[in-house]
């Protein structure tokens, strides 16, 4: 198990250094920045054309951020598709709404863009509803309280290891009617013109510390279920019984996958 898991981090260590490589010979000829390592590379020149000691825009720590953004940013996305696909395929008639916002915004010859969700709010709201029943991230990273500190009325020294989970309040019926059911209507306004995410919904955290791909994240998810929507007609072998449970990696994956099967979408 350990072998294979070094083994794994090896192969993505050798992937970043590859592309880290690359992209310094790229721009020691051209200058054009088009991705985050090239924006980096360049922020070193300025730097040094300017003197400053290379202290914190450093080989090494471009190397270690390109790995976080590779690790934070892949299995996160890519747990988020498979339980949208499992709810797609358990609430075809939610699929069946999605397709229908594909047809009056998009059509089924163009391709999508991340602006073409302003107005699709039956689409966005399924995105937050699963992101909200699932909670791909269900506990954050450990934070240290720096001083003594009070929340509500719950006491916590200075140094105690805090925890948050996102699970529990994703699952509060406080905040949440009917907390588990899947129900992306909870974020229509009343004439469904609208999906409102509302402030205690926060699957990439909160606060200094947030998750920085947020933004990349949406675009992604957005996209990648449009695209599959649009194309195809996404179901399981009749009698096939679909799973929910759940396993911990970096992220919460479904635990068993089905076998599913893309109907080709024919006008
Ligand atoms: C659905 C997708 C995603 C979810 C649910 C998610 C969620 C989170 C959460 C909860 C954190 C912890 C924040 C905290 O400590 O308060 C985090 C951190 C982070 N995420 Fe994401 N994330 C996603 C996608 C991405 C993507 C696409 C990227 C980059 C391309 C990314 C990069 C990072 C990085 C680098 C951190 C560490 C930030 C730090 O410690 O300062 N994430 N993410």
């Amino acid at each position: 198990m350990f072998t294979s898991y070094k083994k794994n981090l090896m192969i993505v260590e050798k992937f970043i250094q590859d592309e880290v490589d690359r992209h310094r010979e790229k721009h020691n000829n051209n200058h054009e920045v088009v991705d985050y390592i090239d924006g980096y590379l360049e922020e070193r020149k300025n730097r040094e054309k300017q003197n400053i000691p290379e202290d914190t825009f450093t080989l090494d720590t471009l190397k270690r951020n390109a790995g976080a953004f590779f690790g934070a940013g892949s299995e996160t996305v890519y747990s988020t598709m498979e339980w949208a696909i499992l709810y797609l395929v358990k609430y075809p008639e939610y699929q069946d709404k999605i397709r229908s916002e594909i047809a009056d915004v998009i059509g089924f010859e163009n391709r999508p863009d991340f602006a073409d969700r302003a107005r699709m709010p039956f689409t966005m709201a399924f995105i937050h509803e699963v992101q909200r029943i699932e909670s791909i991230i269900a506990n954050n990273l450990l934070r240290r309280a720096s001083e003594d500190t009070k929340i509500g009325n719950h006491f916590i020294p200075k140094d105690t290891l805090v925890m948050f989970n996102f699970w529990s309040v994703n699952h509060d019926p406080n905040l949440w009617p009917n907390p588990d059911k899947f129900d992306p209507t909870r974020y229509l306004t009343e004439d469904g013109s609208k999906a409102v995410k509302p402030p205690c919904l926060i699957p990439f955290s909160a606060g200094k510390r947030n998750c920085p791909g947020e933004g990349l994240a949406y675009v992604e998810l957005f996209l990648y279920l449009v695209c599959m929507v649009q194309r195809y007609r996404i179901k399981v072998e009749p009698g096939t019984e679909l799973s929910f449970e759940a396993v911990f990696g970096i992220s919460r994956r479904p635990a068993n996958l089905p076998l599913f099967i893309f109907e080709k979408v024919v006008h």
